[in-house]
C-alpha cells in the first residue's frame, strides 16, 4: 500500500479548510447579494463535452479509463462548458438571464516539467446566461472588483482584451503563421517574431500588435490608426463603451478610487481557453514571491450553441476566481485564519451513570445559540488530564454533570 496521494493530488486539512472556507465565503456573499445561485454539475463529464468544440484541448483534460471513444471520459477542467451544457439543455425552460455560481474542484493534467504538478485545483465563479452587451459585461467586471474589494485586497490589475478585435488584429496572417504569431506576441517575443518569414508589411504589423497594451486610453488612440474589419470596428466600439463605463460609471466602487487605474488593456491577451468571443480578463495580484494570476474569464456567445439542441445561440460571460492563488496573495495579508474554531464546551460525564445526562445537557447547550460549539469528553482520563486537554485544545468551560443533570462550571 502507498500511503501518499497520487501525485498532484492534495489532501486539505481542517486547519485548510478553514482557510478556503473563510474565502469561499466572502466570496459566496457577493455572489448571493447579486442574485446568482449555485449551481453543482457533475465532476465527471464526456470528453466531448469537456473539449467544448475544440477550444480545450484534450491533453488538459484528465481521462478516466473505460467507455468508447464517443463515451470517453474526462474528470472536468473547468465548469464553463459543464454549465453551458445543462444551461441549454437541462434548464432549457427558464427564462434568461440566468445567474449562476460555483464553488468546485477542476484538474489539469500538469504540463511537462511543471514545478509543483499539482492536477487538482478549486475555482469559485459566476456564469451570466443569456444576456449579451454593455450592461452584462460590466456587470461581471463589476461584480469581479468587489469580490475582490470583499477579501481584503487592493493591489491587484485587471488586464483586459478583447478576443473579437485581436482575432481582426490577427487576419492578415497568413494562416500557419497566425497561431505562432499570436503565441510569440503574447510572450512579448520580439526576437521570434523578426524571425518570421513574413513580408516587411506584415511584420511591422504584427510589432505594432506588440505595443497594443498599456494605458486603455494611449491603446484605444494606436487602434484607432488602423483599418480594421466590420467585426473588428464593432468590436472596438462595444471596447470603448465598456471603458467608458467603467470610467464614469465605477469611480468609487468598492472605496477603490478609480477602476480604470487598476486596468491595462491589452489586445493580445490570449486565455488558455479559447472559446472566448468578446471581452477577455485576467486578474493579476503580487506578493514578494511573484505574480499571481487571481482569476479570469470573458465572454462567450457561442459555445453554449454547441450544446444546444436545435443550435440556437445564446450568449454568455464569466469568471472564475482561483482559490490557491488568492490564498497565496491573502496569507500575508494576515487575514486568513490562523487557527480552526475552538470549543467553547466540554461536557464531561463523572460517574458512567450520568452518561446519559451529559448528552442531554450538552444537546441543551447546542440549541442555546447558533454557532456554539459543544464538544463531549470520551472517558477514560482523570479530571485533571481533561483540564490539560481542554486547556491544550482551547477550550473556555468545562462542564462537569452528575448523574441528577445538575452541571458544574468550571471556567479555566
Ligand atoms: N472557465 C474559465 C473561466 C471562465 C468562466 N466563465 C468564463 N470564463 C477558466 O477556468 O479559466
Amino acid at each position: 500500500m502507498v500511503h501518499q496521494p497520487p501525485a498532484g493530488a492534495r489532501d486539505l486539512l481542517p486547519l485548510d479548510v478553514t482557510q478556503k472556507q473563510w474565502i469561499e465565503n466572502r466570496l459566496q456573499q457577493v455572489y448571493h447579494r447579486c442574485g446568482y445561485h449555485r449551481i453543482i454539475t457533475s465532476t465527471i463529464e464526456r470528453l466531448d463535452t469537456l473539449m467544448a468544440g475544440g477550444a480545450i484541448n484534450r491533453s488538459t483534460v484528465l481521462q478516466l479509463q473505460a467507455g468508447t471513444e464517443e463515451e470517453s471520459l474526462g474528470l472536468r477542467p473547468e465548469l464553463t462548458a459543464s454549465i453551458a451544457r445543462t444551461a441549454v439543455t437541462r434548464m432549457a425552460g427558464v427564462s434568461y438571464p440566468q445567474r449562476l455560481y460555483y464553488n468546485a474542484n477542476v484538474f489539469r493534467r500538469a504540463e511537462k516539467g511543471s514545478y509543483s504538478g499539482q492536477q487538482e485545483f478549486y475555482q469559485a465563479g459566476v456564469e451570466l446566461i443569456g444576456a449579451g452587451g454593455l450592461l452584462a459585461d460590466g456587470e461581471i467586471l463589476l461584480l469581479l472588483a468587489e469580490c475582490l474589494f470583499q477579501l481584503g485586497l487592493s493591489g491587484w490589475h485587471l488586464v483586459l482584451g478583447e478576443a473579437g478585435l485581436t482575432r481582426s488584429l490577427l487576419a492578415p496572417f497568413p494562416g500557419k503563421l497566425q497561431e505562432k504569431v499570436r503565441r510569440a506576441i503574447a510572450h512579448l517575443d520580439r526576437v521570434t517574431l523578426e524571425n518570421l518569414p513574413l513580408s516587411d508589411e506584415l511584420k511591422e504589423h504584427a510589432l505594432m500588435l506588440l505595443d497594443l497594451r498599456g494605458k486603455p486610453a494611449d491603446v484605444l488612440q494606436k487602434v484607432a490608426n488602423l483599418k480594421l474589419d466590420p467585426a473588428g470596428e464593432e468590436a472596438l466600439n462595444n471596447l470603448k463603451s465598456l471603458i467608458d463605463l467603467l470610467e464614469q460609471g465605477l469611480p468609487n466602487l468598492a472605496g477603490q478610487t478609480n477602476l480604470t487605474c487598476q486596468v491595462t488593456l491589452d489586445l493580445s491577451l490570449i486565455q488558455t481557453f479559447n472559446y472566448y468571443t468578446g471581452i477577455v480578463f485576467e486578474v493579476v495580484g503580487e506578493t514578494d514571491t511573484g505574480k499571481h494570476i487571481l482569476g479570469q474569464g470573458g465572454r462567450y456567445d457561442r459555445l453554449l450553441t454547441l450544446y444546444h439542441p436545435q443550435g440556437n445561440s445564446v450568449p454568455g460571460i464569466g469568471f472564475s476566481l482561483n482559490i490557491e492563488e488568492l490564498y497565496q496573495v491573502l496569507l500575508p495579508t494576515g487575514q486568513l485564519p490562523a487557527e480552526t474554531p475552538t470549543s467553547e464546551y466540554l461536557v464531561v460525564a463523572q460517574t458512567p451513570a450520568a452518561f446519559a445526562s451529559a448528552f442531554a445537557y450538552a444537546h441543551s447547550l447546542r440549541s442555546s445559540a447558533e454557532l456554539v460549539r459543544v464538544e463531549l469528553d470520551l472517558g477514560g482520563r482523570d479530571a485533571e488530564e481533561i483540564r490539560e486537554y481542554a486547556r491544550r485544545r482551547c477550550i473556555p468551560k468545562i462542564a462537569w454533570v452528575k448523574e441528577s443533570g445538575s452541571p458544574t462550571l468550571e471556567t479555566l
